[in-house]
């Protein structure tokens, strides 16, 4: 019998086709198609499915080489996702746990046709290489200064070059200079006595927890305000006001932020239509510009005024008089200043020197003294030796240094709190020892950013090729078994310390990253350490701080390690007896 593979043409006429011999056939062939149609399907769905399973294994196996599995399109990004998402322990564990695996050093790569290739490194060696040894070929780069620009315009944190060099060399200048060390420790005085200090010992009087990340924030804001534009914002006063300023600056490093997890063609999009983050950047760039043209145009009235006063006057020695009527903050400092046309810097020029350097100093050392008083709460016997060294340094004092505190303190009703003098914070060695590990196991930056100008090789035989983004995970050095001993998670300030004579010992750059290292090793260093010593000296010798019970502590994922719920804490005001004991005076 002829079959035909198809049904009977509709033309066909009706007796054929109810003709059970027809019937018949055209029943078994619509099966055997049906059967032939599934079969199909099937095998395509066998076919999918072994490519699917092929697909995963191939992927899962390149974590074996690469560190993470490598997905088609996608690449590693839903390995990242999830660790975004937190269904790993945090980001920056993950991040330890890769590179571990690998060596200390890793290509990300993003999916096809993003920007989200980088090279990720832990590597003392390769970070020598990146930050000084091939220090031109590892600029910023275009990627990074693109993203801030906006906010950081051609200010040092953003430069590369000789916009960067020349900003530095003045700066550097201003910093080791003693009329900038007078200014800041004036400015740490006010804002410990007469605003920190009355304000821990109101939360005690109302028996209240308080928020000692939030508290340190302000304080840290009002302090770099001060040194770089010579103006107290005032956040750090009772009841912890919000100042328009500060909210202004914190809304546009946020919105910044964004961009560097959003495709550049989109949030260029959204800028161009005024959307979402990049309307609110906009905004809060306009308030903190508003803010910013105040100050420098009040200041240049300020100094002309001055000017005019000391060439009217008679004397001899005006340019005395004048030095010491002039401010010594940043924006005095630049101000008298010329570029290298020999004219006086513009004022958007200004403003950008001025921005960066609150960017750079307002959070950094917060955070970092905040994570210190929670380790500090899980470690008693630290705070114990910080408490008695402080002791031995106030005991230590000779009645003349003690009417001087007597004078000095602006804090009526606390008559325990002692006005710490530059020369004895020095002598904290110690606390300088506590301070740098606990910057060891939570740095305030804990991931920095550079892209490659030539190709190169890193020490380590990574190959990098021109326009590579390379990342360095300063949060993964500071827990290397390979730099710090098998105790390397242990809070141990004693590591810092000389074991003959217990005197503090620095570490090299390359491997203790929390200040960068090279030529653009943190400018405000020295500064930072004499903040935070001086602050907390200050809150130990005076209160007990204790953590909530079960605060939530974990890393907040942003270009500073805030602590993600701040740090929840009540004070108990320290025993005179404990001290008296300590002061042995
Ligand atoms: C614990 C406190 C601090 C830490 C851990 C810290 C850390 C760092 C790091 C890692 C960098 C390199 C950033 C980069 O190039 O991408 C840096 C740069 C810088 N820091 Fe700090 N910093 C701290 C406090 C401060 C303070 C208080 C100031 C100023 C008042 C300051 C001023 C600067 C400046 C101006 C730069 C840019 C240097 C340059 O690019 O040449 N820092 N800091």
């Amino acid at each position: 019998m002829i079959t035909t593979p198809h049904p009977p043409h509709p033309t066909n006429n009706l007796t054929s086709l109810l003709s059970p011999s027809f019937s018949e056939t055209f029943v078994a062939e619509i099966f055997v198609s049906r059967q032939l149609f599934f079969l199909h399907h099937i095998q395509i769905l066998e076919l999918f499915l072994a490519l699917c399973v092929f697909i995963t294994i191939h992927s899962l196996r390149q974590k074996k080489h690469h560190g993470l599995p490598i997905w088609p399109v996608l690449g590693m990004l839903p390995s990242l996702s999830f660790a975004v998402l937190g269904l790993q322990t945090n980001l920056y564990e993950w991040l330890s746990q890769v590179l571990y695996r690998q060596n200390g050093t890793f290509l990300f790569q993003g999916p096809w046709f993003s920007s989200l290739f980088c090279v990720i490194t832990s590597d003392p060696r390769n970070l020598e290489h990146l930050l000084k040894t091939k220090f031109s070929n590892f600029p910023k780069g275009p990627y990074f200064r693109d993203n801030v620009r906006d906010l950081l315009g051609d200010g040092i944190f953003n430069a590369d070059d000789e916009t960067w060099q020349g900003q530095r060399k003045t700066a550097s200048i201003e910093f080791h200079s003693a009329k900038f060390r007078q200014l800041t420790a004036d400015s740490l005085f006010e804002l410990v006595h007469a605003r920190l200090l009355p304000v821990l010992e109101d939360s005690i009087k109302h028996s209240a927890a308080i928020d000692l990340q939030d508290i340190l924030l302000r304080l840290t804001f009002d302090n770099v305000c001060m040194i770089a534009f010579g103006v107290d914002p005032g956040c750090l006063q009772p009841g912890l006001p919000k100042i328009p300023f500060a909210q202004a600056f914190e809304d546009a490093t946020e919105a910044t932020l964004m961009r560097f997890v959003t495709p550049t063609c989109l949030w260029k999009t959204m800028r161009y239509l005024n959307l979402g983050a990049e309307r609110k950047l906009k905004r809060s760039i306009r308030e903190v510009d508003e803010f910013a043209d105040d100050v420098i145009r009040t200041r240049k009235k300020e100094l002309a005024l001055l000017l005019s006063a000391t060439n009217n006057s008679n004397a001899s020695n005006d340019d005395d008089k004048k030095n010491k009527h002039i401010r010594s903050d940043l924006l005095t400092v630049f101000m008298g200043l010329k570029d290298e046309r020999g004219e006086a810097f513009s004022d958007k020029f200004l403003r950008d020197i001025c921005v960066n350097f609150i960017l750079a100093g307002r959070d950094t050392s917060s955070v970092a003294m905040s994570w210190f008083f929670w380790l500090l709460h899980q470690n008693p016997g630290v705070e114990h030796k910080i408490l008695q060294e402080v002791c031995r340094i106030v005991g230590g004092r000779t009645s003349s240094d003690r009417d001087h505190d007597h004078e000095s303190k602006n804090n009526g009703d606390d008559d325990e709190a002692v006005v710490f003098k530059p020369e004895e914070i020095k002598k904290m060695e110690y606390l300088h020892a506590a301070l740098s590990e606990a910057l060891r196991l939570y740095p305030s930056v804990p991931l920095d950013h550079k892209e490659v100008v030539e190709d190169d090789i890193f020490p380590d035989g990574t190959i990098l090729k021109k326009g590579t983004k390379v990342i360095y995970a300063m949060y993964i050095m500071g827990r290397m078994e390979a730099i710090w001993g098998k105790d390397c998670r242990e809070y141990k300030p004693e590591r810092w310390l000389r074991s003959s004579d217990g005197r503090f010992m620095s570490e090299s750059a390359y491997k203790f990253t929390a200040f960068n290292g090279g030529p653009r090793l943190c400018l405000g260093k020295d500064f930072a350490y004499y903040q935070m010593k001086f602050v907390a000296a200050s809150i130990i010798y005076c209160y007990r701080v204790k953590v909530v019970e079960n605060h939530p502590v974990e890393p907040k994922l942003a270009l500073t390690m805030y602590m993600k719920h701040g740090l929840k804490v009540t004070l108990q005001k320290r025993d005179r007896a404990e001290r008296k004991k300590l002061l042995n005076i």
